[in-house]
């Protein structure tokens, strides 16, 4: 079997010893301009187009993240990139759904107990112990319950927060008030003070955290983003900040990646920021569980992980 490699920024050549280790028996080769020779798996992260094209003969092309919506959008510029029938697999957790449980309790935890006004307090030399937040008025809000979603909700009912979740299809998850759909947006929303967002970019979830979204959220209400930029508009969380709606917000993505040095985001008091790292590939997970997958593509089995074309994740 021969798998084809590319990413633009990991250590290819520690990627391809480790995948060696866990297939033996394939060829591995990291795919250069030009390479037009027969390959039965690509693994790619924004791959050039020519990598993929013409590749009828693929069984399988890996994303090497969770997110795919890199990959769609340039199969929608050019349609013939993914050769049709070849299945479209992507990381499933793979260590990711722990570094998000880590990113979302922190800082749950961190306005629960007010160590925002704690800071701000810092800053006056003002020693003035705060009221408590209730658990029962903190409702946590999941926007998306797939793979990380999940794995987040379940994090955050272990702290006995009130914790419901929305998707587009209805969840069984304990401990966690499902809604589904569009219709049901609006009743997820009302009483949520933690909105956190792990919904994939399709068409139907950009642009969603906007103002309407934002004004149906309980007041004094925080938003945690860890999905994809294009999911916030921007200005309207400033303005929702400035009003008073929200009262904090903790963003990981951005519209525009690196965020500008001139975006008003960095100087906001109430906004944190990290560089786009709240769940990274694990190199040595995401090549067990890729592994697995070829391994069972090969026996004629029918793994997860298969990205729908359809609904764009
Ligand atoms: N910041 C970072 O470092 C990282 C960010 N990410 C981002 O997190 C996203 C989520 O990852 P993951 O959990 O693995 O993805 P999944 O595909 O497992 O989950 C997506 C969830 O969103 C829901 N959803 C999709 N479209 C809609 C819609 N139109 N309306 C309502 N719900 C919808 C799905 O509903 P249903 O369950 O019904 O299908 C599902 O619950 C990734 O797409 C990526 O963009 C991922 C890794 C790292
Ligand atoms: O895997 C993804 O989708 C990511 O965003 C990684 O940072």
């Amino acid at each position: 079997m021969d798998i084809i490699f590319y990413h633009p920024t990991f250590d290819t050549q520690s990627w391809l010893a480790g995948l060696q280790q866990q297939l033996p028996d394939a060829r591995i080769r990291e795919w250069r301009e030009g390479d037009d020779r027969p390959a039965d798996y690509a693994l790619v992260w924004h791959p050039p187009v020519e990598m993929l094209a013409g590749r009828h003969q693929l069984k399988g092309v890996f994303a090497l993240g969770a997110g795919v919506d890199s990959i769609l959008s340039k199969l929608q510029a050019y349609p013939d990139m993914l050769p049709a029938g070849v299945p479209l697999f992507r990381l499933e957790d793979t260590g990711m759904g722990l570094q998000m449980q880590e990113y979302a309790v922190s800082q749950v935890l961190h306005w629960f107990r007010r160590f925002d006004d704690y800071q701000a307090q810092k800053q006056q030399a003002n020693w003035q112990p705060l009221d408590d937040y209730r658990r029962e008025d903190f409702t946590i809000g999941l926007l998306g319950a797939g793979v990380l979603g999940r794995k987040v909700a379940e994090s955050l009912t272990a702290w006995g927060f009130p914790v419901r979740c929305w998707s587009r299809r209805k969840k069984d998850y304990p401990g966690v008030t499902s809604f589904a759909g569009v219709e049901q947006l609006s009743d997820f929303l009302n009483g949520t003070r933690v909105l956190i967002n792990l919904l994939p970019n399709t068409p139907q979830t950009v642009g969603i955290i906007n103002a309407s979204l934002l004004a149906r959220l309980a007041d004094e209400a925080y938003v945690l983003n860890l999905a994809r930029g294009v999911h916030l508009v921007e200005a309207d969380l400033l303005a929702a900040l400035d009003s008073g709606k929200l009262k904090g917000a903790m963003l990981d993505v951005f519209s525009k990646e690196p965020l500008p040095v001139d975006s008003p985001l960095w100087k906001h008091p109430r906004v944190a920021i990290t560089p786009h790292v709240a769940a990274v590939t694990r190199a040595d997970e995401a090549m067990a569980y890729i592994a697995k997958t070829i391994r069972q593509i090969e026996k004629g089995e029918t793994p997860t992980g298969e990205v729908s074309l359809q609904h764009g994740y």
